[in-house]
């Protein structure tokens, strides 16, 4: 059967959660992303399954963490305090989702901005490390050169999401507020959330 569910990209300012977003509707990396806060509807198969995301690309929220099935949590590989909050935002997941198995919430760890390798200040190793610790997938991207690992990112997801037994067809909660990419292009501030 099909899946739908709710994805929020959480992390720091800069980032890149908006460049990991875009890249995966557009397969595109435009650069600039303005002040872009929407929820996008994506669907695509995995092993002949029909998988439909609803994402949700923004600063932290409380609402946002406990609207979502499933956690992007994004650092820069250049950025040491982005990767510090990642650790702080696992914590905040697993104490405000109600699972039976707090251990079970489906979170993939992204270090972005591979491509920056000459200002790196979080190596490899300190991202696997928090990902084994805490049961996490982990994955290095660069949402500026490459597709195909932006795609790994959100398969990674989606496997562990079902793992978690997340199978129930549902409706969007947010009606109306999904925003074509065309927003994202016109670089437009969309305020309506
Ligand atoms: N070199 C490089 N730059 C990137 C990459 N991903 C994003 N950027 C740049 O980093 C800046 C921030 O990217 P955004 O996608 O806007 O980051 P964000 O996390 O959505 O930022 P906020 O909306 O401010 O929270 C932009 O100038 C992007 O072009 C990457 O993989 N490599």
């Amino acid at each position: 059967g099909s899946m739908d569910a709710n994805v929020a990209v959480l992390g720091t300012e800069s980032v890149g959660k908006s460049a990991l977003t875009v890249r995966l509707l557009t397969r595109r990396f435009i650069g600039e992303y303005g002040d872009i806060e929407s929820i996008y509807s994506h669907s695509f198969m995995v092993n002949g399954r029909e998988i439909s995301l609803n994402i949700w690309d923004s600063p932290y929220s409380e609402k946002k963490v406990q609207w979502a099935d499933g956690y992007v949590l994004v650092y820069s590989i250049c950025d040491r305090a982005s990767f510090n909050s990642v650790s702080r935002l696992i914590q905040t997941i697993r104490s405000k989702k109600d699972y039976m198995n707090a251990a079970k919430v489906p979170i993939v760890i992204v270090g972005n901005k591979r491509d920056l390798h000459h200002r790196r200040t979080v190596l490899s190793e300190e991202g696997r490390l928090l990902a084994l610790n805490t049961d996490c997938h982990f994955y290095e991207v660069s949402a500026a050169e490459n597709y195909h690992s932006v795609l790994m990112v959100f398969h990674g997801l989606v496997d562990r999401m079902k793992d978690a037994k997340l199978t129930m067809k549902r409706p969007l909660g947010f009606k109306g507020i999904v925003k074509s990419m065309s927003a994202v292009f016109a670089r437009r501030r969309t305020d309506s959330l």
